[in-house]
């Protein structure tokens, strides 16, 4: 990706005979995942970079240049107003940023209901190992009876806990409730003698938030029984981990009505 990352490139042309090509959009594109969500669509034989939005340029040119997805990896605080524009505009979209609850997923689920040709795919993390081991963390939860979170990310990160150890939390508990499994017996805060000593509670799990110079994003699940621990531990040590996640995102989600969260069924998991 050479050119510099602001208004509209040109409109995708396919070759005689061959399907075309996916136009896709880029918002928050000239930041650390949307400069490299440019180079991996930019580098896509089946799609063309059609634009290139960040926060000062005018959310209108992926509309006027005919994108077919957009892909968004801006802030919490703005990607509500960009799936909205989205969705009005007829835009399929791909969203890695985080900050999504139960209350946003609702909304923009209505949203999409007049709608119902457009897909809408959200994924706290598109990393292939950390989707895995999400799913691993759900098959060992009802069998250790405790259970913690650390999550280590670069000190640029605007949010804490990561969406990704939110998400595993949530689904270890989910688990862990289905298969009865009481609160885990050390998760009680009342004798800290420092508040959030023990990290922030998800849904009764502790999650811990680590921001160090030299890492890009990792997550361990800590899980203890009698005499034993298990430890799962994913580490993305370069942003072209998430690539092939948000790539294949972007080929999915046009085939996908509604809203999709995770990107787990499109590995058939
Ligand atoms: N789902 C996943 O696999 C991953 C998700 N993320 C999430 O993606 C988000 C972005 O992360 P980074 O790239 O590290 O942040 P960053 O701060 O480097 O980039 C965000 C960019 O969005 C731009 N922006 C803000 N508001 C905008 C708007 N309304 N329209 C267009 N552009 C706008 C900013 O100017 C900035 O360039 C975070 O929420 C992060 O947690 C990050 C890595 C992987
Ligand atoms: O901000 C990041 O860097 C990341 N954000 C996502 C999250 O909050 O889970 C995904 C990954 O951890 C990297």
């Amino acid at each position: 990706m050479s050119t510099p990352p602001t208004a509209t490139v040109s409109a995708p042309e396919a070759p005689a005979g061959e399907a075309p090509l996916i136009p896709v959009g880029v918002l928050g594109a000239r930041g650390r995942m949307g400069t490299e969500v440019c180079r991996a669509v930019d580098a896509a034989e089946d799609m063309e970079l059609v634009a290139m939005v960040d926060e000062r340029d005018w959310l209108f040119n992926v509309a006027d240049a005919g994108a077919q997805v957009v892909v968004d990896f801006t802030r919490p605080d703005s990607v509500m107003d960009n799936i909205r524009f989205c969705i009005d505009q007829n835009i399929h979209c791909v969203v890695g940023t985080t900050g999504f609850d139960d209350e946003r997923l609702a909304t923009i689920a209505q949203w999409l209901e007049p709608k119902p040709d457009l897909g809408v795919l959200i994924a706290p993390n598109f990393g292939i190992g950390a989707v895995l081991l999400m799913r691993f963390a759900q098959e060992a939860a009802r069998f250790f009876p405790s259970v913690e979170i650390v999550e280590l990310h670069h000190p640029g990160k605007v949010d804490a806990p990561s969406g990704t150890a939110a998400r595993t939390a949530r689904l270890v508990a989910a688990a862990r409730r289905t298969a009865g499994v009481p609160a885990a017996p050390d998760a009680t805060r009342e004798s800290d003698s420092l508040p959030g000593a023990r990290g922030a509670d998800v849904e009764g799990v502790p999650v811990h938030a680590v921001r160090l110079a030299g890492l890009v994003a990792h997550q361990e699940v800590l899980m203890g029984a009698a005499g034993e621990t298990l430890t799962l531990r994913h580490d993305s040590y370069d942003r072209a981990s998430f690539m092939p996640g948000v790539l294949l995102a972007v080929r999915e989600v046009r085939t996908r009505p509604g809203l999709t969260v995770g990107i787990e069924s499109l590995l058939g998991l």
